[in-house]
């Protein structure tokens, strides 16, 4: 029997936890990649990502079941450009993974015709790292994975098989339509990237003269900022696609500066109180990592002292309890005396033990 394929094009972080998501379940399918950047399509061969790769999307295109475009969005518009002109399995389906869907949808509706179905997907999840030596078959566990079918209710079937294809995520799938997408996302994704973007252009302004200010940046700074460490490509697309949500978004948020900015002028106590009362009150209901924009790596934060021999010293904790660790990093120091280590896990469950074994011996931290 000839075996399913896929083409994957865009092999970076998302489309390479696709790929090893897809082959969790689909075991025997075939798949393609293709990347303008030889160096990820050759890194997404050696790593087996990929079974293949390929050099002529207008050839592997027309060998597909399955094609999910995983490139920055305004490039994914040229890609559906160059799909429309070509002779594809009658009931090939065609994704991508972009987070913005109005305009891509769009065009794909205008274009496409009957030749493909199109449904826009989005994987809630992810990273300020780029490149497929970032890829995870667990990337999306447990995230929401948000479906815009450009046919509406009309793709219901094809709606099923591609959360068939793509059951291995582990994502939670749920149907919109693009206008709703982009409301949504421009406010809890790239609203947020877009005030960590300039919070760290301020600051690096400012500290031009000393570089005083990234010397004793903290916690704070660096939590409310991680993510303006990701992609410039991929945020320049984003911002150029979901441009009027965005516009007033950045209104809303100059009158809501201009609540704080009052209560702050007029010394308002009890006003300031309530403000950060209200604030903490939503965060601390927000659901837990399991689910949401939130990324699924399961990090645990260490209070260590900065001492020789402290990491061989968890390490041997966590190996007692057979516990393996992703990945271990020093994030912070203060004053030279504590730091803070991150440990990541692969599970939630290995995470919760290795809290469990560490609690005894050192502070523990869920969130930084
Ligand atoms: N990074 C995240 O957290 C995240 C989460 C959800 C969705 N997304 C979306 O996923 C998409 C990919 O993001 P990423 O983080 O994997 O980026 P990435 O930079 O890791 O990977 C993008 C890949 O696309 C390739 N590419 C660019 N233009 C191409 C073209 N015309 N043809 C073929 N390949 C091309 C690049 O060479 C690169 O390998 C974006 O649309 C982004 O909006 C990202
Ligand atoms: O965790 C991160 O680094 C992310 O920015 C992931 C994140 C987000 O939560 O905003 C970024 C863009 C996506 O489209 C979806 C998820």
């Amino acid at each position: 029997m000839e075996k399913n394929t896929v083409l994957l094009i865009g092999l970076g972080l998302i489309g390479g936890s696709i790929a090893l998501g897809i082959k969790r379940k689909h075991e025997k399918c075939r798949i393609i990649g293709y990347d303008l950047n030889e160096n990820q399509l050759k890194l997404a061969e050696t790593l087996k990502v990929i079974d293949e790769s390929s050099t002529d999307l207008a050839s592997s295109a027309t060998e597909a079941d399955l094609i999910v475009i995983a490139t920055p969005v305004v490039q994914t518009e040229n890609i559906i450009d160059q799909l429309m002109g070509l002779q594809l399995k009658k009931n090939v389906i065609i994704t991508d993974v972009g987070s913005t869907k109005k305009k891509v949808v769009d065009i794909a509706r205008n274009k496409l015709g009957g030749k493909a179905v199109f449904i826009g997907g989005h994987p809630m999840a992810g990273s300020h790292k780029s490149g497929v030596t970032a890829a995870r078959a667990h990337l999306f566990e447990n995230a929401f994975y948000l479906l815009v079918p450009a046919e509406g209710e009309n793709s219901s079937d094809s709606v099923e098989k591609l959360k068939g294809w793509l059951e291995g995520t582990g994502a939670v799938f749920v149907v919109m339509d693009e206008k709703e997408h982009d409301r949504l996302v421009g406010i809890i994704s790239h609203f947020p990237h877009v005030l960590a973007a300039s919070l760290v252009n301020y600051v690096a302004d400012e500290d031009q003269a000393k570089g005083t200010l990234s010397r004793f940046a903290a916690g704070g700074f660096r939590d409310i900022t991680r993510i303006a460490s990701s992609s410039p490509e991929m945020w320049r697309d984003i911002l150029l696609h979901n441009r009027e949500v965005l516009l007033s978004l950045l209104d809303q948020w100059d009158e809501e500066l201009g609540k704080i900015k009052e209560l702050i002028k007029d010394e308002n106590s009890q006003g300031i109180l309530d403000y950060f009362t209200r604030s903490k009150q939503f965060r601390d209901r927000l659901p837990g990592r399991s689910k949401g924009a939130i990324p699924s790596f399961y990090d645990l934060y260490v209070d260590v002292e900065d001492e020789p021999g402290v990491i061989a010293s968890i390490t041997k904790l966590l190996a007692e309890e057979k516990i393996s660790i992703t990945n271990i990093r020093i994030i912070e120091t203060r004053e030279d005396i504590m730091g803070v280590l991150r440990v990541s896990f692969r599970s939630e469950t290995d995470r919760q033990e290795a809290q469990k074994k560490l609690g005894p011996y050192y502070e523990t931290y869920l969130d930084k």
